[in-house]
Order: structure tokens, then sequence, then C-alpha cells
């Protein structure tokens, strides 16, 4: 069992979006690995930081993305830091991987100051978001097999697009 598209993605790229859309327009299931780690420690995940450190976040995520990409055949969004795992990245490895890339402007301007995402709560959120996006995207790159721009583009405008960049070879003929 694989799942049909795995996202991957910064903050505020619309992994959660874009995927559950995805996902219903395939007609698959969908899943989140930061709603799995929730569930699996039963608290959020900016008390998971405060609490643990990001250390052991970095370690329950690395199971649980794991457990997903084992068990789910639908759409299975990441957490935004899941790839910088070196064992999530090789388990990535043969599965089709879709990164949505968002600038900067774009990016600070949907996460906005949310404390629910503990990386980009600090003074200066833009300067944060551009350290992040300047480390990751080689991480994104690395791991995907498609990349979406998403700035200036609507949900559905972007899961059209997907959807038919997704469409098996056949299906195109
Ligand atoms: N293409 C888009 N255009 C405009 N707004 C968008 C777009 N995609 C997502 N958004 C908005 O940006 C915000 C963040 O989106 P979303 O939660 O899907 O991102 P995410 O990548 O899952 O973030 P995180 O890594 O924090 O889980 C939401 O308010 C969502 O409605
Ligand atoms: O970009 C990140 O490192 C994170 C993104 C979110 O999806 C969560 O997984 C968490 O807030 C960390
Ligand atoms: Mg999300």
């Amino acid at each position: 069992m694989s799942p049909r598209a795995v996202i991957v993605g910064p903050p505020g790229s619309g992994k959660t979006t874009i995927g559950r859309l995805l996902a219903k327009t395939l007609g698959v299931g969908f899943r989140d690995s930061d709603d799995d780690i929730v569930a699996r420690a039963g608290r959020s995940i900016a008390d998971i930081f405060a609490e643990d450190g990001e250390p052991a976040f970095r370690a329950l995520e690395e199971e649980t993305v794991a457990t997903a990409l084992a068990e789910h055949d639908g759409v299975l969004s990441l957490g935004g830091g899941a790839p910088l795992a070196k064992g999530t990245r090789a388990r990535l490895a043969g599965h089709t991987v879709v990164f949505l890339n968002v600038g900067l402007a774009a990016g600070v301007q949907r996460t906005g100051l949310s404390s629910a995402r503990p990386l980009l709560a600090g003074v200066n959120p833009r300067a944060t978001f551009k350290k992040l996006l300047d480390e990751r995207l080689p991480v994104y790159r690395e791991v995907a097999t498609v990349e979406v721009v998403t700035d200036e583009r609507t949900p559905a405008e972007i899961v059209a697009d997907l959807a038919a960049r997704l469409a098996p070879a056949e299906a195109k003929e």
C-alpha cells in the first residue's frame, strides 16, 4: 500500500487545505501527519514543543510519518519540517511527492502570528520564515517528484493542475 500522493512544503503552503481538496477530487481518503501526532500524543503540537522540546517532537514525527506511509493509500500531508529527518527522506524515495512552494510574502501572510505554529511564534516571523525557506527549499526539492507554485493561485486552481499532473500516463493519451 502506498499513498496516492504525499504533500510537503513550508508552513502556510497549503498542505492541509490542498491535500484535503485533492483527496476529495481524487475520491480517496485524506490524512495529515500533524493530526496523527496530536491524536497519538493527546496534546497539541505547541504543547509538545513547549513541554518536550523540538528533538522529541521530531522523533515522534518521524515514527508517525513512517506509520502513515505504510498504512495510507490516499493523500498524505506531512508536517512542514517532516522531510528534515534523514530517515523520512529515505522512506519518501519511490513515492509521488508534491512540493507546494510558497514565497516569503504569501507564506508570512498565510501563517500570520498564530501561536499554533511554534517555530514562527517569535518576535520576527518574517525573518524566521525567510531563514526556514532558505534552509528547507533544497530539502523539499530533494524529496519532491512534482513542484507546484501556490502564490496568487486559489486552492481550486492548484488542485485542478495537480490532479491533471498526477493522472496516470494512460489516462492522458
Ligand atoms: N492557495 C492559497 N491561497 C490563499 N490562501 C491559502 C492557499 N492555500 C492555503 N491558504 C490559507 O493559508 C492558511 C494556511 O494553510 P494550511 O493550513 O493548509 O497550510 P499548511 O501548509 O497545512 O500549514 P502547516 O504547515 O502549519 O500545517 C489557511 O488559512 C488557508 O486557508
Ligand atoms: O515547519 C515545521 O517545522 C512545522 C510545521 C507544522 O506542520 C508542525 O508539524 C510543526 O508546527 C512544525
Ligand atoms: Mg497543515
